[in-house]
This record gives C-alpha cells, sequence and structure tokens, in this order.
C-alpha cells in the first residue's frame, strides 16, 4: 500500500466528505440488516401470537421500529450516494490539479521523455482509476468493520454466545476475502493499466499521424499494434471479471454460511429453551445482513493492483524534477531590458562539439539583432539559452543585468515574448486565443494587434470575426495565419524584450513586406532578437550576426538587412 499513501495525504482536504459518506454507509447497512432481523422477528412473533403460543405481543413497538428502519434505509442510502459522489468528484478535481501542478514546472525537454498520448492517460485514465481507492477500497473495508463491530455489540447483548460465533464467521471472511481478491487481481490489475496506456498510445498517435501513415503504409502496422494492445486489455478485463465473480460468489457463500451458523446455533438454543423463535429467526436474518458488509469486499480488493499500478505511473510524473529547477532565492529581472549572452558554451552531449562555442551577443533596447545560420547551426538553441531552457556548461545569459539562471520563469516571461516555431493555439475562438496574453485587453486591443500581425484583413473577412473558431490546434487557419495570431498575441503582451524564432517561415513576400513595416515601429522600443535562416526572412536589424561551427561573427548590415523582399504590402 506504500505507493498508494500519498493519494490517501492527498484525499485528507475532503476528509469530511468522506467521513460523512462512510456514516451514511454504515447507517445504510446496518439499518438494512436491522429491517430484516426485525422484520424476521416481527412475523415470527406474530404467527406464534396468532397461533396462541405467544401472548402479549406489542404490535406497535416493533411496527414502527420495522417503518423507522425502511425509511432511514431508504434516505441514507440516497443520500450517502449523493455525498460519496460529490466527495469523488471534489477528490478527482483536486488530483487533476495536483499532477498538472507536477507538470507545470517541467521544462520541454524533461517533458520529452513521456510521450505525449502516455501523458494524456496518466492525466485522465490513470487517475480515474484512483478514484475509486476511497470509494471502492477504503469506504466499504471500514464499512465492514464498523458494521460487524456494531453486530457483534447488538448480538452480544441480544445472545452472547451466538455473537462470538457469527461476528467471528464474518470477520474471518471479512479477512481471507480481500486477501485473496488482491491476489488473486495482481496480475491482470497490473496487465490493465498497462495495456490500457498502451491502447491509448495506439490509438492517439496513430490518429495524429493518420496521414503519414497513410502516404508510408503504415497504417495497418499502426493498427495491428492497437489490436494487439487492446486484447492484452481485454483479456485482463475478463481475469479480473472473473476473479470478481469467483469473490462474488465465495461472499455470498460466507454470507450463506453465516446464517447456517446462526440457524445450527438457534436450533441448540431452541430445543433447550435459552431463546424463543422470534430471537432465533432475528439473529439469523441479523447474520445475513451483516453479510452484506463482508459481501463488498471481494469486489473493493480485486482492483487494488490496478490502483497501485496507476499510482506508480502518476508518481513517476509527480516526481520528475525539471532539468532546471526554480532557483532558491530568485531574484526579478533587472529594469533594463537589455538581454546579453556572455561567452555562453553549450553542449548536448559531453563527447560532441559544441553547438555554441564561447557565443556572446547582447541585444539593447531599439536594437533588433538578427542571428542568421545554416539549419541546426545553434539558432534555437543560443534562443534556448537566454530562456533558461537549456543550461550551458559555461557562461551565462543575462535579463537587465540579472542572470537568467537565477529568475522564476515566470518573472522571465513576464518580460520576455517569444515567438517559437512551434504555434500553440487552443481549440477556442481567435479572441480566447488572443486574451491568453491579456485577459483584459478590448476588442479594440485585439484588432490592433492583429493589424500588425498582418492578420486583421482577414479577421475582417470573417463572418464571426474575433469569435471565429480556430479549431484544435489552429487547425481551421493555415499555417502562415496560425504563425500570425501567434504573433498577435506576443504583441498584446507587449514584452520588453521580444525573441522571434523564424517569425515569417510559411509567408509569401508580400506578406513579409506588409508585416515588416508594421512590427519595425513596434519593436522599436523593444530589445529584439532575430532567429531566420536568411535576413530576408526577418524584420529589418540593426546589427546582424552569423552562427557557424558553434562560433558567432557579425555580419556587414548593409548587405544582409538590403536583401528584403521586394513585393510591398
Ligand atoms: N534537446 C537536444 N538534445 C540534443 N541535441 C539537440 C537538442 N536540441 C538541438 N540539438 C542539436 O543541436 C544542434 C543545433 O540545433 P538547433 O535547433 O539549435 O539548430 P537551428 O539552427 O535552430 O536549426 P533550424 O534552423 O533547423 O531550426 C543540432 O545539431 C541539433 O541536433
Amino acid at each position: 500500500m506504500r505507493d498508494l499513501a500519498p493519494f490517501l495525504r492527498l484525499a485528507l482536504p475532503r476528509l469530511p466528505w468522506f467521513g460523512g459518506g462512510l456514516l451514511l454507509a454504515v447507517l445504510t447497512v446496518l439499518t438494512s440488516a436491522g429491517l430484516l432481523a426485525l422484520s424476521g422477528w416481527f412475523i415470527t412473533a406474530s404467527a406464534l401470537a396468532g397461533a396462541g403460543l405467544l401472548a402479549g405481543l406489542d404490535v406497535y413497538r416493533p411496527a414502527g421500529g420495522i417503518r423507522a428502519f425502511a425509511i432511514t434505509r431508504t434516505v441514507a442510502r440516497y443520500t450517502e450516494r449523493l455525498v460519496n459522489h460529490e466527495a469523488v468528484l471534489r477528490h478527482l478535481a483536486d488530483l487533476r490539479c495536483w499532477i498538472f501542478r507536477a507538470l507545470a514546472p517541467l521544462d520541454p525537454a524533461t517533458l520529452a521523455r513521456f510521450r505525449s498520448a502516455d501523458l494524456l492517460q496518466r492525466l485522465v485514465g490513470d487517475i480515474d482509476t484512483l478514484d475509486g481507492l476511497f470509494l471502492r477500497v477504503i469506504t466499504p473495508t471500514l464499512t465492514a468493520a464498523v458494521t460487524l463491530m456494531t453486530g457483534a455489540v447488538f448480538l452480544g447483548w441480544l445472545a452472547p454466545a451466538s455473537a462470538l460465533w457469527i461476528v467471528a464467521w464474518l470477520s474471518l471472511a471479512g479477512l481471507l476475502l480481500p486477501a485473496l481478491a488482491l491476489g488473486l487481481g495482481r496480475g491482470a490489475g497490473r496487465a490493465r493499466t498497462g495495456a490500457a496506456a498502451q491502447v491509448r498510445e495506439h490509438a492517439v498517435e496513430g490518429v495524429q499521424g493518420l496521414a503519414e501513415l497513410r502516404v508510408f503504409g503504415g497504417l495497418e502496422r499502426q493498427a495491428q499494434a492497437l489490436r494487439e494492445a487492446e486484447q492484452t486489455r481485454a483479456r485482463a478485463e475478463f481475469a479480473l471479471g472473473r476473479w470478481g465473480a469467483l469473490g462474488d460468489a465465495a461472499a455470498t457463500l460466507v454470507g450463506l454460511g453465516a446464517v447456517w451458523l446462526a440457524l445450527w446455533l438457534g436450533a441448540g438454543w431452541l430445543a433447550s429453551g435459552e431463546i424463543g423463535a422470534p430471537l432465533v429467526v432475528l439473529v439469523v436474518l441479523g447474520a445475513l445482513g451483516l453479510g452484506e458488509a463482508v459481501a463488498m469486499l471481494p469486489g473493493a480488493y480485486q482492483r487494488v493492483e490496478q490502483m497501485r499500478a496507476a499510482a506508480r505511473r502518476l508518481l513517476e510524473v509527480a516526481h520528475t524534477r525539471p532539468a532546471l529547477p526554480e532557483p532558491p532565492c530568485p531574484v526579478s529581472p533587472g529594469d533594463r531590458g537589455a538581454l546579453a549572452l556572455q561567452e555562453v558554451t553549450l553542449r548536448y552531449r559531453e563527447t560532441a562539439a559544441p553547438v555554441l562555442d564561447r557565443v556572446s551577443l547582447e541585444v539593447n533596447p531599439g536594437e533588433i539583432v538578427l542571428v542568421t545560420g545554416e539549419s541546426g547551426a545553434g539558432k534555437t538553441s543560443l534562443a534556448s539559452v537566454a530562456l533558461r531552457l537549456v543550461s550551458p556548461q559555461s557562461g551565462e545569459a543575462r535579463l537587465g543585468g540579472v542572470p537568467v539562471a537565477d529568475m522564476r520563469y515566470q518573472d522571465l516571461y513576464n518580460h520576455v515574448g517569444v515567438l517559437t516555431q512551434e504555434t500553440v493555439l487552443f481549440a477556442d475562438s481567435i479572441a480566447a486565443n488572443l486574451r491568453l496574453a491579456d485577459p483584459k485587453a478590448d476588442d479594440a486591443r485585439l484588432h490592433r494587434a492583429l493589424h500588425l500581425a498582418g492578420l486583421d484583413d482577414f479577421v475582417a473577412t470573417l463572418e464571426q470575426g474575433l469569435d471565429t473558431p480556430v479549431g484544435e490546434g489552429g487547425a481551421l487557419l493555415s499555417g502562415g495565419q496560425a504563425r500570425r495570431l501567434a504573433l498577435a498575441r506576443l504583441i498584446l503582451r507587449e514584452p520588453r524584450v521580444v525573441i522571434l524564432d523564424e517569425p515569417f517561415r510559411g509567408l509569401d513576400g508580400a506578406t513579409i513586406a506588409r508585416l515588416r513595416s508594421r512590427l519595425t515601429p513596434w519593436l522599436a522600443s523593444r530589445a529584439t532578437l532575430v532567429i531566420a535562416h536568411e535576413a530576408a526572412m526577418a524584420p529589418p536589424a540593426t546589427r546582424h550576426y552569423r552562427l557557424q561551427g558553434g562560433r558567432i561573427e557579425a555580419v556587414e548590415i548593409a548587405s544582409a538587412s538590403a536583401s528584403a523582399p521586394s513585393t510591398a504590402g
């Protein structure tokens, strides 16, 4: 249970809800058993009174008791469902926030260790598996314990000899059945969790890469992998179902065993005249009722191994630490917006040649510094050092004179706006995607940002304007439009320092020319670092460097920036 302990701790804030649910569950089982036992007693006593074998039967109090048990049981059952569902839903929300908080600080390189479909499975499937920990394991176990103890006290008061035997029998079963279920469900539970993760991975990756799989003829192989994972999951599910049925059968036998035991003991008391027939029936039916508490246990423990496997997968994420953790004593960026790299040397592998070799660079407010280079020259790596996404072996990046290594990511990103090569848009409207940068921005500001990003004309043609949905990841936009929407979002944030990685990639000459003329005045008051393959694909630079073989060298500005696209916007 060590794997599950952290999840029990996470449930502590919801203890009042789970506690309430537990009390109601106990009340439900006890009133159920009470209703059964008292009804049996009453029917037997009435029959005996009718036959003249029992004198002076008070019919009002037992009838009232039966009504009270019946009503309480119904109300308790209903409210128990409400309270326990509320508890589980709140706990689920807590778990999702907890795992999300664990993921949020992870840098892209650390996150890349997990496949996205696998992460999705952990966030959704594994957490769903764990939602049953309290409802299906802890609550039934405690309910069984409390119910048996209460039953022992009550039967002990009525018929001390019966209490010992019946409760001992049920308690023994209450210990043995869960142990049996735990053992039998072990292999299948583990396999079920692993196979469920594989099914989701193959399914998600298959859908994401459908076009490529079709073109390269990999569809059948992917479908086969999905089929195999699904079969493994189905086999595990079948095994769990089989063991579950066996556990239920064993629990039913245990309940019947308790009844036979009570009957056998009762026959002895009846023969010796120790207690009368109505009480014997009460004890027998009470034993049957108490058996309900034990009957829940095999099903509960059979899924424990599945929960443990899910817990291990979630803990693996929770224990993952970012390669570059937040600094213990964070410092705010200095007021001056300058971004500087000082003698930065970066190697991704110890033995490999450095991607950046003693690179120094300064970007001051009002400057647009362009860094060009061939594909793989290290341009993005240079931006990654500035953004504290990788840690150089020597040298450092500074923002406003403060090393970025001493800053919290949030502080860094409050000052630096980045347009990365990947365009991240959410399946929401154009306005909602823009307001990520500034939730309070009015429509006029959104339109201004769209204008600067050269997207206003396009939005003007849309029937729904700013409310137009962009689709998942911006799928309803062209690549260039999606990129300019991301640029507009960056503009809306009004950062002091701007890093643009291939800002004009995928745009035609006319659009680039229009963007250059609109963006340049906006960039004039900021410190801007632009990364591009060539100067023509960037705003006009005030300084230009070229990265080659890890070294950076200045390029004559006139010859570089002059190569702007000739088409006017
Ligand atoms: N996380 C990483 N782990 C290992 N090697 C990496 C990593 N990121 C980049 N590299 C390597 O570092 C080198 C520089 O990559 P980088 O992405 O910085 O180049 P780039 O100039 O931006 O290329 P492009 O113009 O194609 O985007 C490449 O050889 C790449 O394989």
